[in-house]
């Protein structure tokens, strides 16, 4: 049995937990905030890490690739290498210079801190280049890597309304406004497995929000 450990308001923990159920694999879930984790089990502290029959594995992309490995049906990759290079593209596309860089803005747009104008700046101008050269990439036809639900789809649900919400929230405007994003996420909203994750999402971030020391 495989145990997802982390909480369902991290988006790369959701990423994984999507993968599972798009696999209709069984799997436990342990809630793990960030300072309570396992450090044998993710030494920089991250979350999700995923507890295996042969042990523990962090970072949520090798944590899919094994999925993928172990268990693959129904695929969540092409069987052809070129294609399935070309999912795993978009994957580090959108988090290495997307997320990544979003993430910069999360203290401001979602916990009540600040970002410094020039960070606010320097982040604005790589967003901006960052979205047109992702927009070049992405197919939404209907899925982000074309016509099949593949594992670039599990990042894509629960990365981009993260920068949608951070960029709106930062800048007064929706970075991702120029892309067919809204339209894409509303198609993925009506699968069953990502209203679960969006549910429980809800709630953990109601909790991780009331664990929060009172400003
Ligand atoms: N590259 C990591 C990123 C995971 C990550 O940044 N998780 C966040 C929660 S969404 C976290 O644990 N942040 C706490 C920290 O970085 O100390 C992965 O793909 O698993």
């Amino acid at each position: 049995m495989l145990t997802l450990c982390g909480f369902s308001a991290s988006n790369y923990y959701n990423k994984v937990k999507l993968a599972l159920l798009e696999k209709g694999l069984p799997f436990t879930e342990e809630t793990a905030w960030v300072g309570e984790t396992d450090p044998s089990a993710t030494p920089l502290g991250k979350v999700p890490y995923l507890r295996t029959p042969q042990g523990t594995l962090c970072e949520s992309a090798v944590m899919v690739d094994y999925i993928e490995a172990a268990h693959p049906l129904p695929p969540l990759l092409p069987a052809d290498p070129f294609a399935a290079a070309k999912v795993r593209e978009l994957i580090t596309f959108l988090e290495l210079h997307l997320e990544l860089v979003a993430r910069n803005l999360y203290p401001q747009a979602f916990f009540g801190g600040t970002v410094s104008e020039s960070t606010r700046e320097k982040v604005g101008t790589q967003l901006e280049k960052n979205i047109a050269a992702f927009g070049q990439l992405a197919q939404f036809s209907p899925y982000v890597a074309g016509d099949s639900f593949t594992l670039a789809d599990c990042a894509a649900i629960v990365h981009l309304p993260l920068i949608s919400s951070a960029t709106k929230i930062i800048y007064g405007r929706d970075f991702l406004a120029n892309l067919p994003v809204r339209e894409y996420l509303t198609r993925m909203g009506e699968r069953p497995h990502v209203q679960r994750v969006n549910a429980d999402r809800k709630a953990s971030t109601a909790e991780m929000l009331a664990r929060r020391p009172k400003r």
